[in-house]
């Protein structure tokens, strides 16, 4: 400290002394004035900020920290890596830097980790030491500061409400309970679909639909509410306010006030957005649907045998004093965000692929029709007889991974990986997109082969013993691993089982492939276009 002391001192007599004599050559009648002077620390104040900055770099780099781009002061790697560090841009750099590296974006360290080993030492093996989540200024806002249970650090907190959730959404008991009504609302989008002439012939864009088809799945489950139809004013004002949400929270447009605190005052109208949203949001969720359960809860007497749906469990929780009020927003808050959005985008991704792959519709349908008896539906419960179409599901999630870097991982306190030292606070993301595309562990991995998975990766099975591979991570590992698996892969196998046995999945007039490209926010990985595709009813004998 003494050292950068004396630097300033130094600097501001040098700049005033350097200034002041271009100031005496170039305009030798003007008068100083006092005030200018002050500007004139201007620069020295800079160089101060940038030898501290120098200085905590030197200090890093003798401890053995991971390999990466050279920094610049105060900036680190921002100016070099810019805003939108996607799955794709920093599997490049794993080339150039290895399967771990360091990159400084302003006052911020991101560890970015993409090999399976290292994959299993961040979620497994020292899934406590990295089981936090990073915030930043705006996560902040949309979790109240660490009040919900996806976000927040690794914490007596965090244990509390992954358990209170566990009960009323995450057990097999909850998808067996469901399991009727899933179909229920899928059965009416199948029907939807036969009941609109155009559908067969132009075709229409699904993903609204789908969309309140798993709102309707999802509040269902929680408040035992659900939504009339697509123009049904809550459902588009719920589906706004989320949307928002995700907007505001994916966007790359704040990461200078996240990186640079001296440049947080410029945030303040951001800021300001997300937190007025986020009144809005919460206010909503509260008065259409927690306060409704209240009162039927207040009703019954409290009684248990009539708790109906998962905020009633989790209104119950809070009774008995296990969480607060606001922490029961925050619940309904996280299942909004995590829940179906994610599921969505992964029933998007494989509907643009089987219509890209005629032949893979195919053979879902001759399985099905093979493997289950006449008039025996589909459900939860045979779902397991039908590898093929599981492959199609984990085939999907592996090429398009929704989550490509997982939810990023935190280290509270500095830690080894790898062999190097991890500074505390750092944000790990793990690349799960490149750990499920990478050639050197895939064959063709750019190719949409649901049989990869009953082929090659049944070898692999024989090799690894059946032990977890590391490599395949759509949903995470460990401690903060997707609970809402047990949920989604059901859902998406139920989904596509049902679509193909009553269509015949086509693009529109005209158009030979849909497109696929995709399109990335800070978290998501979705398909860029949601495009027009034709739902031909099949006639069939069998019930699906
Ligand atoms: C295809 C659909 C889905 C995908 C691909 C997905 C993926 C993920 C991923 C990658 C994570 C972070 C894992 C990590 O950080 O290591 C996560 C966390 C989480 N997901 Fe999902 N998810 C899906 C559906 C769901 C559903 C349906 C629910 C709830 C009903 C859900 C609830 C959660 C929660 C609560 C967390 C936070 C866990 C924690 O931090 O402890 N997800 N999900």
């Amino acid at each position: 400290m003494g050292k950068l002391i004396t630097k300033f001192i130094f600097c501001t007599i040098f700049t005033i002394f350097l200034v002041s004599l271009i100031n005496k050559s170039l305009f030798p009648h003007f008068d100083f004035p006092f005030p200018s002077i002050l500007l004139l620390l201007v620069p020295a104040v800079i160089y101060l900020i940038i030898t501290f900055f120098q200085s905590s770099v030197s200090k890093h780099s003798t401890n053995n920290l991971p390999p990466g781009p050279r920094t610049l002061p105060i900036f680190g790697n921002w100016l070099q890596v810019g805003n939108d560090l996607n799955h794709r841009f920093l599997a490049t750099m794993s080339q150039t830097y290895g399967s771990i590296f360091l990159l400084k974006l302003g006052t911020k360290n991101i560890v970015a980790v993409s090999d399976p080993d290292l994959a299993n030492q961040v979620l497994h093996t020292q899934g406590v030491e990295f089981g936090s989540r990073p915030r930043n200024v705006v996560f902040d806002i949309f979790t109240g500061n660490g009040q919900d249970m996806v976000f927040t650090i690794y914490s007596d907190h965090w244990r509390k409400m992954r358990r209170i959730m566990t009960l009323p959404f995450f057990t097999n008991k909850v998808v067996h309970q469901y399991n009727d009504m899933w179909e229920e609302e899928m059965d009416l989008v199948v029907d939807d679909l036969k009941n609109n002439e155009k559908v067969r012939e132009e075709g229409m864009v699904i993903r609204r639909r789908l969309q309140l088809m798993l709102y309707n799945i999802m509040y269902r489950m929680m408040f035992d509410a659900k939504f009339e139809s697509q123009e049904d004013p809550l459902f588009i004002e719920a589906t706004r306010f989320n949307s928002e949400r995700s907007r505001l929270a994916q966007s790359f447009e704040y990461n200078y006030g996240d990186f640079i605190p001296l440049l947080r005052p410029f945030l303040r109208g951001y800021l300001n957005k997300c937190r007025e949203l986020q009144c809005r949001r919460l206010a909503f969720f509260n008065n259409y649907y927690v306060e409704r359960r209240r009162k039927i809860m207040a009703a019954n007497g409290g009684e248990k045998k009539k708790i109906c749906c998962a905020i009633d469990q989790i209104i119950d929780a809070q009774m008995k004093g296990e969480i607060t009020e606001e922490n029961v927003l925050y619940i309904v808050e996280n299942i909004n965000v995590a829940a179906i959005e994610t599921t969505l985008w992964s029933m998007e991704w494989a509907i643009a692929e089987l219509v890209n792959h005629p032949t893979v519709q195919r053979k879902i349908r001759d399985e099905i029709s093979t493997v289950l008896q006449d008039n025996e539906s589909i459900t939860e419960s045979n779902l397991h007889k039908l590898p093929y179409l599981q492959a199609t599901v984990k085939e999907t999630l592996r090429l398009h991974t929704p989550i490509p870097l997982l939810v990023p991982h935190m280290n509270l306190e500095e830690a080894k990986l790898g062999g190097y030292t991890i500074p505390k606070e750092s944000k790990v993301v793990v690349n799960a997109w490149w750990l499920a595309n990478n050639p050197a562990w895939w064959e063709n991995p750019n190719e949409f082969r649901p049989e990869r998975f009953l082929e090659e990766e049944r070898k692999t099975d024989a090799i690894t013993g059946g032990k977890v591979d590391f490599r395949y991570l759509p949903f995470g590992m460990g401690r903060r691993s997707c609970p809402g698996i047990i949920l989604a892969m059901p859902i998406l196998g139920l989904v596509i089982a049902k679509l193909v046995s009553n269509f015949e999945m086509l693009p529109p007039p005209g158009v030979e492939k849909i497109d696929v490209s995709e399109k990335g926010g800070q978290f998501s990985l979705h398909i860029a276009n949601h495009s027009t595709v034709v739902f031909k009813p099949i006639v069939r004998s069998k019930k699906v």
